[in-house]
């Protein structure tokens, strides 16, 4: 793969501002996105809503946080008002949009987002997903839904009690493909897909694409347009990244006291491998005095929701979870992620980071890693194409442990007493792991998450089939199994106008070429674009489509700048009201004000 960082040639005319009126949206679809608060389009949906809009399949990839979501919804449901129909009838009302995301949270939060965006049409929407009670999914199911968004496990299950027919749905969305490969939810997807017309329009959007996922595209995407703001695996630009290095990982759980009291981080998603890391982490933390709580997959959905609302609400100032929360979390302006263990996959990096410095924020993200990470590290930096600043953590003794003692092992160390002291640490020069050990992808993941393990609510409602699926599936958490990790919700954080922080939106590179698509994105239907300055781009020697993809990347991502840089792509007062699902306090926030304590 080229990349291309080509500037636009001189002459070339000036980038187009693009607005959310150029896409020829409907009125009511319009009417939404002003009142989400969204005055101009970011990147990836300058680029992605005319395609879309023009009937193409999409393969799509832009930074986390990057309004991905209205990249696919808005021109879904644009599609779907010359139908809308204002009839009570179910009949009227079939799926037409079948929306698949891997996790229950990021389901949720997704139909949230539609929620807001169909808000003004007499389009019907619902979610289903599993952990909770399939009745009420059933009756929304059958009273008619022209949009469903769905987690895999859950929707066969609805397919088999006939609650749902997918014959009727035109249009479908991946969001967050790759994650569903992770989790073996290929077959599912597969079943889903048999099920639906062969005349629909598919679209993928994620973050991250490994190679699986392109054979993916190629396999269910019919011509997909490649629509890349940013080479796929970029991080997201405006998060400063440190690597610290701690002697063991004796040290870790206070080293992350420490750095959250040092770093006077008011709120915190702090990433664990392991459900028992988790779980013994926010136990450590909360004995340290930091109001803390666990998410992962152990924990049932209501414990779950009950944990996301409270971290929303503020209330809760850490939570410490698995991967479960990695994808699709959207909180606003969320200051930190820490990585208290590196990520076993490093895709999982470049999303669980993405938490923080969305929408154009700034954002921290803090890792731990002990000798034995050195291939985690390294594995993150090809991924990413970043070498990572690395530097040495020491905790000093005054701040270790204040409710549990170490064990020599640092394993099932739960103690009472300890140290005291007022955290601190030490952070100097500069260290730079060698090698690492292999053994952990593994390893770490028998420590409690259970390969084979199940919960008990996820083993009642199931039928042999399902557990067939599951058994089949690689991951060894039951909820993974079931398209449940947890993700969801917007809090508070820095404070910062809508406008500085709506303007942080980064004109970002594009990539030149995809050898596994043959028919390259030239974006003649996106307004604005085609003219915005690519016209020369080079593509870094890359040939032919290559090249033609490289060309309309530049010109697009110029444009986008523009979009972002010069009109301050982002929500406006007026907008604030319908925030989508977020607290009083943190509209505060998107209107630059200071959030409550
Ligand atoms: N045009 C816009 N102007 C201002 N804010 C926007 C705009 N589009 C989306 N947003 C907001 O930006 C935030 C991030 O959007 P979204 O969750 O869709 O990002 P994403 O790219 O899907 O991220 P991830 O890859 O982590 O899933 C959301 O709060 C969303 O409401």
């Amino acid at each position: 793969m080229t990349l291309s960082t080509a500037p636009a040639p001189e002459g070339a005319p000036e980038p187009v501002t693009i607005t959310f009126s150029d896409f020829d949206l409907h009125p009511d679809v319009l009417k939404a996105v002003t009142a989400a608060g969204y005055t101009k389009p970011t990147p990836i949906q300058a680029q992605a809503i005319p395609v879309v809009m023009a009937g193409h399949d999409v393969m799509a990839a832009a930074q986390t946080g990057t309004g991905k979501t209205a990249g696919f919804a808005l021109p879904i449901i644009n599609a779907l008002m010359p139908l809308a129909s204002h009839s009570a009838s179910p009949a009227r009302h079939p799926v037409r949009a079948l929306i698949i995301a891997p996790t229950r949270e990021l389901a949720d939060q997704i139909h949230d987002n539609v929620k807001t965006y169909i808000q003004f049409t007499p389009l019907r929407s619902t979610a289903v997903f599993g952990g909770v009670d399939m009745n009420p999914q059933t009756q929304a199911l059958r009273g008619g839904v022209e949009i469903l968004i769905a987690t895999p496990g859950r929707l066969l299950d609805h397919v088999q009690q006939k609650s749902v027919n997918l014959s009727q749905v035109q249009l479908l969305v991946l969001d967050e493909a790759d994650r569903m490969l992770d989790m073996g939810f290929l077959p599912d997807i597969q079943r889903i897909i048999n099920l639906l017309s062969p005349r629909r329009q598919n679209l993928m959007f994620s973050a991250t694409f490994s190679d699986e996922i392109r054979k993916l595209a190629k396999r269910f995407l019919n011509e997909p347009k490649l629509i890349e703001v940013a080479r796929p695996n970029t991080l997201a630009e405006n998060v400063e990244q440190t690597v610290y290095h701690v002697a063991s990982e004796d040290m870790k759980r206070d080293a992350v006291a420490a750095l959250i009291r040092d770093r006077g981080i008011e709120q915190v998603i702090v990433f664990s491998n392991t459900k028992i890391g988790a779980g013994r982490l926010a136990r450590h933390l909360q004995k340290e005095g930091f109001l803390a709580e666990a998410i992962h997959g152990d924990k049932s959905q209501q414990e779950r929701l009950k944990t996301l609302d409270g971290f929303k609400s503020g209330e809760i100032r850490v939570l410490v979870a698995t991967d479960v929360a990695a994808r699709g979390l959207d909180i606003a302006e969320l200051p930190a992620v820490i990585n208290y263990d590196l990520p076993h996959s490093p895709e999982d990096y470049v999303h669980r980071i993405g938490r923080t410095g969305r929408a154009g924020a700034s954002g921290m993200a803090l890792s731990l890693m002990s000798d034995r990470d050195g291939k985690a590290l390294a594995d993150i930096e090809k991924l990413t194409k970043r070498k990572l600043k690395v530097e040495t953590l020491e905790v000093p003794e005054a701040a270790r442990g204040r409710g549990e003692r170490r064990s020599r092992t640092g394993g099932d160390d739960r103690g009472e007493g300890g140290y005291r002291g007022e955290g601190g640490y030490r952070s100097e020069g500069s260290y730079r792991g060698e090698g690492g050990r292999e053994g952990r992808r593994d390893g770490a993941r028998s420590d409690g998450e259970g390969r084979h393990g199940r919960s008990r609510g996820d083993r009642d409602d199931r039928n042999h089939d399902r557990r067939e699926r599951r058994d089949r599936r690689t991951w060894d958490d039951a909820d993974r199994r079931d398209g449940n990790d947890g993700q969801d919700g917007r809090l508070r954080g820095h404070a910062a106008s809508a406008r500085d922080r709506l303007a942080r939106y980064q004109a970002v590179k594009p990539v030149a070429d995809d050898p596994l698509f043959n028919s390259p994105y030239v974006p003649e239907a996106a307004p604005g674009i085609a003219d915005a300055g690519g016209a020369g781009a080079d593509a870094g020697g890359a040939g032919g489509a290559a090249a033609q993809v490289a060309m309309s990347a530049a010109g697009a991502a110029s444009a986008a700048g523009a979009v972002a840089s010069g009109a301050a792509a982002g929500r406006t007062a007026a907008g604030a009201n319908s925030a989508i699902r977020r607290p009083a306090r943190k509209l505060a926030v998107l209107l630059g004000g200071t959030p409550g304590k």
